[in-house]
């Protein structure tokens, strides 16, 4: 299945008519720019281009009230001073004669995504709207918003499809505050938002968009507020979000539909924002956000201002949407001083709420200096840190974002004879001749080995090389002894000069020592055997009660050790092994798998045990970029395990601040 975009020029055809510093930054280029870099980069042809439609008075009567749904009826009437006049009631926004039509493209757009989504036709897609709309209440026009596009979207697909349970993600750098208004006692949509706030000194200066503000009646919980209390926020910032608040919660969740209000005025030159994220960081925050509700995603345009990086986050996350590699993030310094109060309060306020969260006891932090937070001078987030002179906005400069190249093959597998090659795979051909090669592997590798193992390892490692020729992007093998085949592919890739292996091993069996010392391969295993070794900075060892049939635990090391770990170390490929005898489900085995495609291009090589051939089937599936299943509403793990997740995560974080979730003690 394909992925939609939306888009009909019809929506830059309003524009501000007259003075008003206040919204002289929404303007139709905005579109037009997002658009033709889309068509530049021939991503447009990549997709589903869908006609947009008008909505009609009942779908906006979900959301509004019906005296502002007339009252914005008569404006394509209105003189230039009617429409001046009915402006002022509102705040941050301006009224046009056609904005009234193009405020129902924009609805109309949304929805259309949401039936095509919604009805099987696209896996996932995109609207680029005008006018935008998480700021717009029952009753009031605000923040260039005149319909709530994403809160009647969310109505419309409860309505429409019974939807049960819908995730709203809000990557604005503004608080869609008129989505919170709407939801905030419905615990059938979760809201989360993070926002520019500095202490209510930043627009709207609600306190209703702090921290504490959690939803009402039931639907306390259901409302999460993130607040920037500083400017210059980078990439570290947004993924320790990600990682240690929203995927955790998302996944307890576990919703059935996920739409975005994709505002990209949080990316880096915005004059809104002021913050430091580069656009690729969208093509992650997409990506993990597609291993939710099956990858049924609708992403929505909110605000953007600057045309360049504007442009640029839009065809991030289109690129992603359409299931291309993702960019190394590289220089991740951890989040600052800021985030983790910030990130530390929210937690707090919802940990009655999420079972994820209760036994998160955020252990106090041991000492660190502010400078280890943020190493780079960028960003003014502490002014007390900051030595140069602050650009402005527009003047800031970032380099271009990577070219996502897909390799022409997906995936590659190598399987012993008589296991069939999963359709969309492509077998390794056991045609070239491994003669010479042959006794070098057995020398280095397979001392008293078999033809058949040496002929299996010698093509595992042909799957190595060909993704570092970027000819396959990842692969699976299926070999006889997954222990032995590991330790020759760490030493196998370690002989390159600037390798990096991120080793996931799930379920029991030693690891050799000599594959944690090198500093080359980072090692993270997920076990049940409760082995006495404290582990180190490359060997992270999770030992859970009851193993890896643990989803809830195994979901939370996951997301507050594995996906920050990864992100930071930035491997160049990343080794999943499953051992024999793990217990690991498979739907869990699938997101895992997911997951990790975060990192290094895509380039994951999976080792299976013979025996477990039956999940040769469901881990292809996933390499080859379907979604995984939904893991169910996760219960609380085990208050042993999230402890134990908790002081490795507390003993590891001086070396890997994307780890951290709380702001050191001293001042
Ligand atoms: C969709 C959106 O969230 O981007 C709208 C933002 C409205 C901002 C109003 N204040 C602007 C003050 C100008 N310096
Ligand atoms: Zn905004």
């Amino acid at each position: 299945m394909g992925t939609a975009l939306i888009y009909d020029e019809e929506m830059t055809k309003y524009k501000l008519l007259w003075v008003d510093p206040a919204c002289k930054i929404e303007v139709p280029e905005r579109l037009t720019v997002s658009h033709g870099a889309l068509v530049r980069n021939g991503l447009t042809d990549r997709c589903i281009c869908l006609p947009v439609r008008e909505a009609v008075d009942a779908e906006i009567l979900l959301v509004h009230s019906e005296e502002y749904l007339e009252a914005v009826k008569q404006t394509p009437h209105m003189t230039l001073e009617d429409l001046k006049e009915f402006t002022l009631q509102y705040g941050d926004v301006y009224f046009h004669p056609n904005i009234y039509h193009c405020a129902k493209l924009a609805v109309g757009s949304a929805l259309q995504l949401v039936d095509s989504v919604l009805m099987g036709k696209v896996k996932n897609g995109m609207a680029l709207v005008r006018p935008p709309g998480h700021h717009s209440m029952r009753s009031a026009a605000n923040g260039f918003c005149v319909f709530n596009n994403v809160a009647i979207a969310a109505q419309y697909a409860k309505q429409k499809y019974g939807v049960k349970r819908i995730l709203i993600v809000d990557w604005d750098i503004h608080h869609g505050q008129g989505v919170q208004y709407c939801f905030e006692d419905d615990p059938s949509v979760l809201y989360f938002s993070w926002h520019r706030y500095e202490h209510q000194k930043f627009w709207p200066n609600l306190k209703d968009s702090d921290y504490d503000i959690v939803g009402k009646g039931e639907g306390a919980g259901f409302n999460i507020n993130v607040p920037w209390n500083k400017v210059g926020m980078e990439n570290s910032d947004y993924l320790s979000v990600f990682c240690h608040l929203l995927l955790p919660i998302a996944y307890e969740f576990c919703p059935d539909l996920v739409l975005v209000c994709a505002g990209f005025d949080s990316a880096i030159g915005d004059p809104e924002g002021e913050m430091c994220a580069t656009p690729d960081i969208f093509a992650h925050l997409t990506y993990l956000l597609m291993n939710l509700a099956e990858g049924k995603l609708c992403a929505v345009l909110e605000g953007g201002y600057n045309l360049t990086s504007l442009a640029q986050s839009v065809c991030q996350t289109v690129q992603t949407l359409l299931g291309d590699p993702l960019p190394p993030l590289t220089n991740l310094t951890g989040p600052c001083r800021s985030t983790l109060e910030s990130l530390q309060c929210v937690r707090a306020a919802h940990r009655q709420h999420w079972s994820c969260l209760r036994h998160a006891v955020d252990l106090p932090t041991f000492e660190i200096s502010t400078k280890r937070i943020k190493l780079s001078g960028e960003g003014n987030k502490d002014e007390a840190e900051v030595g140069e002179e602050q650009k402005s906005p527009e003047e800031k400069i970032w380099p271009e974002p990577p070219k996502r190249i897909c390799p022409p093959v997906c995936s590659a597998v190598v399987l012993p004879d008589g296991v069939v090659c999963p359709d969309a795979c492509e077998r390794l051909s056991s045609s070239e001749d491994l003669g010479p090669h042959l006794l070098t592997l057995k020398n280095d590798f397979l001392k008293d080995a078999d033809d058949g193992a040496v002929t299996a390892l010698s093509r595992v490692f042909s799957l190595i090389d060909k993704m570092k020729n970027n000819e396959i992007r990842n692969g699976l093998a299926l070999v006889g002894d997954a222990a032995m085949t590991m330790t020759c592919v760490v030493q196998y890739v370690a002989a390159e000069v600037d390798s990096r292996v991120f080793l996931v091993c799930v379920g029991n069996g030693n690891i050799p020592s000599h594959v944690i010392e090198d500093g080359k391969t980072l090692v993270v295993q997920i076990k049940d055997e409760d082995t006495e070794e404290q582990g180190s900075k490359y060997y992270v060892p999770v030992c859970l009660k009851k193993g890896c049939t643990d989803t809830s635990g195994f979901a939370q090391a996951m997301f507050s050790l594995l996906l920050p770990l990864g992100y930071q170390y930035n491997p160049s490929l990343v080794l999943l092994v499953r051992m024999p005898g793990s217990g690991v489900c498979d739907i869990m085995w699938q997101q895992l798998t997911g997951l990790l495609q975060s990192f290094a291009h895509g380039h994951t090589l999976v080792l299976l045990q013979e025996d477990d051939k039956a999940c040769v089937g469901p881990t292809a599936s996933i390499l080859l970029g379907n979604p995984a299943p939904p893991l169910g509403q996760l219960p609380a793990s085990l208050k042993e395990d999230a402890e134990a997740v908790e002081r490795l995560r507390s003993r590891l974080q001086a070396d890997w601040n994307l780890l951290l979730t709380t702001a050191p003690e001293n001042g």
